[in-house]
């Protein structure tokens, strides 16, 4: 019936579960024996294959993996653990996984065994769906599992497609609606028809999944394997040349795709309480504030001159006249106040406090003295020229700049670098805040070729300086993040990344404080030393939620999040601090795509974490801005023509000025010719304050084109339109 034409199109992975097989992948001999199995039937993918021990917590996490994931299979069968003996629990991991049990697969097992072996008795197997994808557990021995999925397997093909068709996606459900009906199935038909009426449907729904691939939703059927090696999760540094991966696994995300993920997966912002410093500087204030004293705090005068008693009326006693000085108040006076006599003057100074009684000032420019004291050395009697005064003229009522108890910042405000919100916090007695805790930046740099910039040593062999390190480092201190320099950490010896990645979370080592966040740099691709992926996912119990973006420079740009519980102990007592996960991106080596990829992807996280993209009442000052997260975007004028990548958005580097003759943004780029923005080339950034966004395309952006930039950095003024 397998016409030669027809593809593959079912996913499926098979988990063998054996302490000795994980110790020596060579010993398995079920993954080959079943190959074939599936592979007659012609309707399956050729299976990824992984070995776990038998420890439920990593049979767990590896179904999860393939059938919560973006990537899910449609058949994930086990092998192993599913007898009597003390280590069996196969069975006690996968039970609690199955959202739909399938016992009626579990009898035709069983029954076909009993034909071959009573023995088949011992067997404890698990069937049912999780999500979309079916789950079987199958006996150890190669010929056992070999049995069980024969007596099984033509059954497995509409069992899975009616699995997937319970998916609560939308455009997924859709997916499996169509290739239902172009294989003339449906609910009433029995499976026996199945195989027969789908083969000829198989090109059409390859490229149903292919598009859906290529925008990163979920899809009926796993992308098709480009390689036939098996597909662990990432690049295992333990497994030899034949089974490396020679593409990556890693499906492509667009930059919009993984902020989103980047963004579901950024914990909300810790609320804390902060002294008022400069340390808040940059921080996002957490709950509204009031004024704990009015400004001024008494009744104040703003000019230089004369304390009066002036009258409310024109018809009654004016201001103008030769006056008698009763006394002096300058700013600053201990102590109490002579009250004003009707009929004296009291001179004084801005900021001074008025004299009881007294109601407005004069200026002592519309003032003469008329006369001095007996010694000369003070004023006796001074002479008002002018007869304009009111009452309160010149007088700062007390509370007339912040009333008491009035809001003076709103949750969502930024504690700005100009000054203006310490400057009002300091003013009223506001003495601590609440504010969102800035989240603490560890940054590592990866690799065997590093060395110190600053080592005094000359280079040798293919040894590199450490540029990264330094640049990431003052671009987040530049944000206002606080940040912890954890080193360099080599490839070899093996665990050197996970050691530094571990004392990072914990606070030990070089990190005297735990890191919220990790950024390192270096082994994300595809060699055999890029260690970072299977470190996060293998020695850290990490999960990536993405490893490849579809964007030029930062293909391989990697996030992760890495659970993370922590017992602090302050003094005597112990407590368990919230349990938020850490964050790890892992950056491109390439020095101009870690520094992008830094502004990119890191920023909008830290954005989140330090609680600027909380949402805001409508009634907040700063609501009409709406959440901020990640650099600014502008329109800008091109100055000369932008080469155009065919297949990635290039996020080219650039220099904008605001010109002063039509005041609009020019960007010249910092090296168009054809190194210039080569990702090794870190001197791309350098005078770069923008990267210019260019979307795939052929030949070129014209010069005068406007187009998008973010904005990395502050803008100068450039004196005419640099295109003439
Ligand atoms: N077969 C493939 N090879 C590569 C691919 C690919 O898709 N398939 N992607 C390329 C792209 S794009 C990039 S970007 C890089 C990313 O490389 P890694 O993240 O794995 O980084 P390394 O291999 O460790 O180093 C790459 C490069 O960068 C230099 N480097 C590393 N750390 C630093 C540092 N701290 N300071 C300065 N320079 C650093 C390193 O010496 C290498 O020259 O992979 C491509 N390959
Ligand atoms: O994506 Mo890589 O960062 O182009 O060189
Ligand atoms: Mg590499």
């Amino acid at each position: 019936m397998t016409s030669p034409e027809s593809t593959p199109n079912l996913a499926v992975a098979i988990l063998i579960v054996s302490d000795t097989a994980s110790k020596d992948p060579t010993s398995d001999r079920t993954a080959n024996a079943l190959t074939p199995v599936l592979a007659g039937e012609g309707k399956w993918e050729t299976p990824t294959v992984r070995i776990v021990p038998d420890n439920k917590f990593q049979i767990q996490q590896a179904i999860c993996e393939w059938t919560d994931g973006p990537d899910w299979y449609n058949l994930i069968l086990l092998s192993g653990g599913t007898g009597f003996a003390v280590r069996d629990n196969t069975p006690e991991a996968v039970s609690p996984l199955i959202h739909r049990h399938a016992p009626g697969l579990i009898h035709g097992m069983i029954a076909a065994s009993l034909k071959v072996t009573p023995f088949a008795m011992m067997a404890r197997p698990v069937a049912g769906v999780r999500e979309r994808s079916l789950i079987i557990t199958l006996p150890g021995s190669p010929k056992g599992a070999v049995e069980n999925l024969e007596a099984v397997i033509k059954l497995l093909p509409h069992a899975c497609l009616q699995s997937a068709g319970g998916s609560s996606r939308e455009m997924h459900a859709g997916g499996v609606k169509k290739l239902e009906a172009e294989a003339g199935l449906s609910s009433t038909t029995t499976s026996r028809e199945a195989p027969q009426t789908q083969e000829h449907n198989h090109h059409h729904h390859h490229h149903h999944h292919h598009n859906h691939h290529d925008h990163g939703h979920g899809h009926a059927v796993p992308r098709a394997h480009t390689s036939p090696a098996d597909r662990p999760q990432s690049n295992d540094p333990s497994v030899g040349p034949s089974q490396r991966h020679r593409s990556s696994p890693f499906p492509m995300l667009t930059v919009e795709e993984a902020l989103q993920r980047i963004s579901e997966h950024t914990p909300a912002p810790t609320v804390i309480e902060a002294p008022v410093n400069t340390s808040i500087v940059g921080s996002v204030i957490a709950e509204d504030v009031y004024a704990a004293e009015a400004v001024p705090a008494y009744k104040a005068s703003i000019v230089d001159g004369y304390a009066v008693i002036a009258s409310d009326s024109s018809t009654g006693p004016n201001t103008k006249g030769v006056f008698p000085v009763a006394s002096v108040t300058h700013a600053n006076v201990g102590g109490k106040l002579q009250p004003l006599m009707p009929g004296t003057i009291a001179r004084i100074t801005t900021g001074a406090p008025l004299p009881p009684n007294a109601n407005a000032v004069v200026m002592v420019e519309d003032t003469v003295l008329a006369s001095t004291t007996a010694d000369g050395t003070e004023e006796a009697t001074v002479e008002i020229l002018t007869n304009d005064i009111r009452p309160g003229e010149n007088v700062r009522e007390p509370g007339s700049d912040v009333t008491l108890g009035s809001k003076i910042l709103s949750r969502g405000d930024i504690i700005s670098p100009v000054g203006g919100e310490i400057g009002l916090l300091a003013a009223t007695g506001v003495r601590s805040v609440k504010v969102y805790k800035k989240p603490c930046v560890g940054v590592l740099s990866t690799g065997d070729e590093l060395v110190e910039h600053d080592d005094p040593r000359s280079l040798t062999g293919g040894q590199i300086r450490d540029s990264n390190r330094p640049s990431l480092l003052s671009c987040l201190q530049s944000w206002g993040f606080p940040t912890v320099d954890l080193g360099i950490a080599r490839d070899t010896p093996a665990g050197e990344i996970e050691h530094a990645l571990r004392d990072s979370l914990r606070g030990v080592g070089r990190a005297s404080s735990s890191v919220e966040v990790i950024v390192t740099t270096g082994g994300v691709s595809m060699g055999e030393l890029d260690l970072l992926k299977p470190t996060i996912e293998r020695s850290l119990g990490g999960t990536i939620h993405f490893g490849r973006v579809s964007m030029k420079p930062g293909k391989p740009t990697t996030f992760a999040t890495i659970p993370f519980k922590e017992t602090a102990t302050e003094g005597s007592e112990t407590h368990q601090q919230e349990r938020k996960p850490k964050l790890v991106f892992a950056l491109p080596g390439n020095p101009a795509s870690a520094l992008v990829t830094l502004n990119l992807f890191v920023l909008p996280s830290l954005h989140k974490l330090s609680g600027l993209s909380e949402k805001l009442p409508a009634t907040s000052s700063v609501a009409h801005i709406g959440p901020r997260s990640g650099l600014p975007l502008v329109s800008v004028v091109l100055t000369h023509d932008f080469p155009l990548d065919s297949k990635r958005t290039e996020y080219h580097r650039a220099t904008v000025a605001a010109s002063r003759a039509d005041g609009r943004l020019y960007a010249t780029s910092t090296g168009v010719s054809g190194t210039g923005q080569r990702s090794s080339r870190v001197g791309s950034l350098a005078s770069a304050n923008a990267l210019i966004v260019l979307r795939p395309g052929n030949g070129v952006a014209k010069k005068g084109f406007l187009v998008e930039a973010l904005m990395m950095g502050p803008v100068y003024s450039c004196e005419t339109q640099a295109s003439e």
